[in-house]
């Protein structure tokens, strides 16, 4: 906790603010209330109107500063909530990418959407709804005990000691009543929102399964067990509700019998009686926001917790303390290369070949024998268990990994499309890139026919992951995308594994002029992309053979 708080240091000052705007709001509820209380009493005895003007005065300012001050808190306390939401979004942000993708993927996206969403919406109300409402409840209860105390000391001294009995005490209850609960709900809005996201994304394969029905049940299994847990949490938060409000109505009885009494004995003016009820009333809004307060702690608490343990996992890799820089040259060197994703499993093991400049080769191998593991590695998503590779004469190590990304364009085999214009997606390699230089790439592609056919053009929209175009188109605009980027070298993992012979064969012929400068990594079962190779390279187990 202290670390989140930490990470908002400098907003410090607009929370001390929020703290004072709220407290000048609840005291001018309470200077209305103990005003008009006094007025209406004074009336009664009915003075000239001049004795009256003092407190006639006093309720149209503490009215109008009521409306003001409660605007001016509302208003400072939304923006300063929305601000700390945008600095949480990007500060995770920021604190995520260097874990992909090797530490994401110890995550479900159910339990990433979480975290990132859910987890930072809770904490956006830390301040403003848990840290402020204490300080402002103690304030006023202070300067409430205060305001009766000079009437009685020992009825100020009574009002103090039923604030801190309420504010501490029913909160603290309240937690403990709903900490089971509040646990299972966490757990359950979790495995819902898992169970969502992947009906929504498999639904095409859950349809074809036939297995709808299935998905539907337990989806609404799931949903019925949160909406149990969120009646039971629901249920501990009334109880503490009802309890507190039965607190504050005994706690005004006993004020105002406690006062009578005073009355009786002489040592209470009888025109205060009323001024020291209502205002013991009205002091005790401030308390009603004490049980909220608590839970977004408690739930705060978690959800740091949660959001601290995503962030402080270590990269699996990191940029060097002292980069290199990097070599003109484009050679590529693997140099007795082990590496395992798991300890003791080794995928490639001693695995040595080199690609000079300008030159394309294929790798060829079984599946899972670790093709597209080498494509990672030289990309450096993970760091080789022994030996090391080379681009040009500098360990990939020793490099920036902005530096080292910036010389490869890699199309994966499953490559993301994102929910934008077809023009957002191609720029993504290249944001300098020209209208011409899209429509070219698109053309190499061969995608011009799709083009021509979209009456929205590079306008137009292609959904989730590309999810508005076939399998096939998809595929084909990643390569158009990969061509945009300028680097001088390029791994192609199973290209056209989507494609069609002719389209193949079209891009194919297309290509091979615009590879003559780069050096190119070829993964693919395909012959005719392997054809495209000057030489291939074939790995095995344990070692590989070079042709
Ligand atoms: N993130 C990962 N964590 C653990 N094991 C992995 C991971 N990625 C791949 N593997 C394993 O590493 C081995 C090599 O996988 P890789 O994807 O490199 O093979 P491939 O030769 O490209 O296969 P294919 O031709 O089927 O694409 C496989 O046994 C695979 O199960």
């Amino acid at each position: 906790m202290k670390r989140l708080l930490q990470l908002f240091y400098a907003e410090r000052w607009q929370v001390l603010l929020v703290i004072g705007l709220g407290f000048a709001t609840v005291g001018s509820s309470v200077g209305l209330i103990a005003t008009s209380a006094y007025l209406i009493a004074k009336a009664a005895l009915m003075p000239s109107i001049a004795e009256l003007q003092v407190a006639v005065l006093g309720v149209r300012f503490f009215g109008i500063a009521r409306g003001v001050l409660r605007y001016a808190e509302r208003y400072l306390s939304h923006r300063l909530t929305f601000q700390i939401l945008a600095q949480l979004r990007s500060w995770l942000y920021a604190a995520l990418e260097p874990l992909a993708p090797a530490r994401l993927l110890h995550y479900s996206r159910g339990d990433l959407l979480t975290r990132t969403i859910s987890h930072i919406d809770s904490l956006q109300h830390l301040y403003v709804r848990a840290i402020a409402p204490p300080w402002v409840a103690l304030l006023v209860a202070l300067a409430t005990s205060l305001l009766i105390g000079s009437f009685v000391w020992q009825l100020g001294l009574v009002l103090l000691l039923c604030h801190l009995l309420i504010g501490v005490v029913v909160p603290a209850l309240s937690l403990r009543q709903s900490r089971q609960p509040g646990a299972k709900v966490n757990q359950q809005k979790q495995a819902l929102n898992q169970a969502v996201v992947e009906a929504v994304t498999g639904s095409a394969d859950i349809m074809a399964a036939n297995a709808e029905l299935l998905v539907q049940q337990q989806l609404t299994q799931l949903s019925q067990q949160l909406a149990t847990s969120q009646r039971r949490l629901t249920n501990a938060r009334i109880t503490s509700t009802s309890l507190l409000n039965a607190l504050v109505m005994l706690s005004t009885l006993l004020m105002v019998g406690l006062g009578s009494w005073f009355v009786e004995q002489g040592q209470l003016n009888p025109l205060y009686l009323a001024v020291i009820g209502l205002s013991t009333l009205a002091s005790f809004e401030a308390l009603g926001n004490l049980i909220q307060a608590a839970h977004i702690w408690q739930s705060s608490q978690q959800a740091a917790k949660a959001m601290f343990e995503l962030v402080d996992a270590r990269p699996a890799v990191s940029d060097p303390a002292e980069p290199s820089k990097l070599s003109t040259s484009s050679q590529i060197r693997f140099e007795h290369v082990d590496f395992g994703y798991v300890e003791n499993q080794l995928v490639l093991r001693d695995l040595s070949f080199e690609l000079a400049p300008g030159e394309i080769v294929a790798l060829q191998a079984p599946s899972g024998a670790g093709k597209t593991t080498v494509a990672q590695l030289l990309l450096r998503f993970w760091d080789v268990q022994a030996g090391a590779i080379y681009l040009g004469d500098c360990d990939i190590r020793q490099l920036r990994l902005a530096d080292l990304h910036q010389q490869i364009g890699y199309v994966s085999q499953h490559t993301e499309l994102f929910n934008g214009s077809l023009r957002d997606n191609l720029r993504l390699a290249n944001p300098a890139a020209s209208e011409d230089d899209l429509v070219q790439a698109l053309e190499v592609a061969q995608l011009s026919n799709l083009l021509a056919k979209l009456p929205a053009g590079l306008e137009t929209w292609i959904g989730e992951q590309g999810a508005k175009l076939s399998g096939g188109e998809r595929q084909r605009l990643a390569l158009a995308r990969v061509l945009l980027k300028p680097a001088p070298i390029l791994i192609l993992d199973e290209p056209t594994a989507q494609l069609d012979y002719a389209n193949e064969a079209a891009w194919l012929a297309a290509l091979k002029p615009l590879l003559a400068d780069k050096t190119v990594l070829l993964i693919s079962h395909r012959r005719a992309v392997q054809a495209l190779a000057d030489r291939s390279i074939y790995l095995e187990v344990s070692d590989t053979r070079s042709q």
